[in-house]
């Protein structure tokens, strides 16, 4: 079990960024971002590589100071900010480097002497993250899911208020990301903020209070993801089991059906119609009778908001590239 945050003297809000800029000479890796997090609220931060999103962490860690603009993390502006108040942040960076030689109780150990965080934590967040079995293990024997796992215990080290976690679950299993988002889920409900950025679109869906959308350094979105559902304004996708040929669902739909794909074998189709017609298309081909065996439906995904959204990612998609 995590424990409930202390809450005297917690702030509401957990960052504020104004115009929060980081440039590397002429280069914007960061440019002009505003936003405000809530405490308690979990945000997926993503965007294309070289997007700016490590840079935004570790500005918000207080590891690099802004170029242009401010940033307020827990009250206090982070590059300024005082030990005591940097514990409250725990991070788990993209690529986790431990000691080999040490096992992984005296990894943890380690750590919570440097977060001056108390020791008898660690048996408990070692069991947390499923890693008990193999705490008196050298780090070596270490599979990379066991060390992403034991990045995580550290970053949990302190019971931080704010959580970053960087592509946190790259290298684990299904069983271990969904376990992952469990405790990310657990760490919300106790009121800690959670910013997590990943690749990986599918796995963040519906998993996040809301969604920052970065672009060249810009926040191209920032909301539930609901609301840029909306904002994005997307066809629904409805897929066609036509059996006799996709000609009668075609026709049935006429204008209404902004674009219709057949797939390769003849079988299906799929139509894409305004949301504000979903019910109509369904109404008019469920009224085909046998001509249509199946149908399904999808709203869009994150992967095709964030393509929206995102000029970049739609580039790469086009090119076959990953998000
Ligand atoms: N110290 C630095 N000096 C110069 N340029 C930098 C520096 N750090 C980052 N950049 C540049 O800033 C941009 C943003 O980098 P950043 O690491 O924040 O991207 P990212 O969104 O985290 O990418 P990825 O998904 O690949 O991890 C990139 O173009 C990067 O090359």
């Amino acid at each position: 079990m995590i424990p409930e945050l202390e809450t005297a003297g917690l702030e509401t809000v957990a960052i504020a960024a104004r115009g929060l800029s980081r440039h590397y000479g002429a280069h914007r890796a960061v440019d002009g971002l505003d936003f405000t997090l809530d405490a308690g609220t979990t945000l997926a931060l993503i965007g294309h590589n070289g997007a700016g999103k490590t840079t935004l962490m570790k500005l918000i860690l207080g590891l690099i100071r802004p170029t242009a603009g401010s940033l307020k993390v827990l009250g206090v502006e982070p590059a300024r900010a005082a030990l005591e108040h940097r514990r409250q942040i725990g991070f788990l960076p993209e690529n986790v480097a431990f000691h080999d030689e040490l096992t992984g109780t005296q990894t943890l150990r380690f750590y919570a002497r440097l977060k001056r965080a108390p020791l008898k934590q660690c048996d408990a967040l070692l069991e947390r993250v499923g890693l008990s079995f193999a705490a008196s293990r050298r780090v070596k024997t270490y599979s990379k899911g066991m060390r992403q796992r034991l990045g995580l215990a550290q970053a949990l080290l302190g019971d931080p208020q704010l959580l970053l976690l960087d592509e946190p679950t790259t290298g684990l299993d299904p069983a271990s990301r969904a376990e992952f988002f469990q405790i990310m889920r657990e760490l919300a409900d106790r009121g800690a903020t959670v910013i997590i950025s990943s690749h990986i679109l599918t796995e963040l869906e519906a998993k996040t209070d809301l969604v920052a959308i970065m672009n060249t350094g810009h926040l191209a979105a920032f909301g539930p993801l609901d609301m840029l559902r909306r904002e994005a304004d997307l066809p629904v996708r409805i897929t066609v089991v036509t059996p006799n040929g996709t000609g009668p669902a075609v026709s049935a739909l006429g204008s209404i059906a902004q674009r219709a794909v057949v797939s390769e074998n003849g079988h299906s189709l799929q139509l894409f119609v305004h949301v504000e017609d979903k019910l109509e298309a369904l109404a008019r081909l469920t009224a085909l009778g046998d001509a249509v065996a199946d149908l399904d439906i999808a709203r869009p995904g994150l992967d095709e908001i964030y393509r929206h959204f995102s000029p970049e990612a739609a580039k790469a998609a086009a090119a076959g590239g990953e998000a």
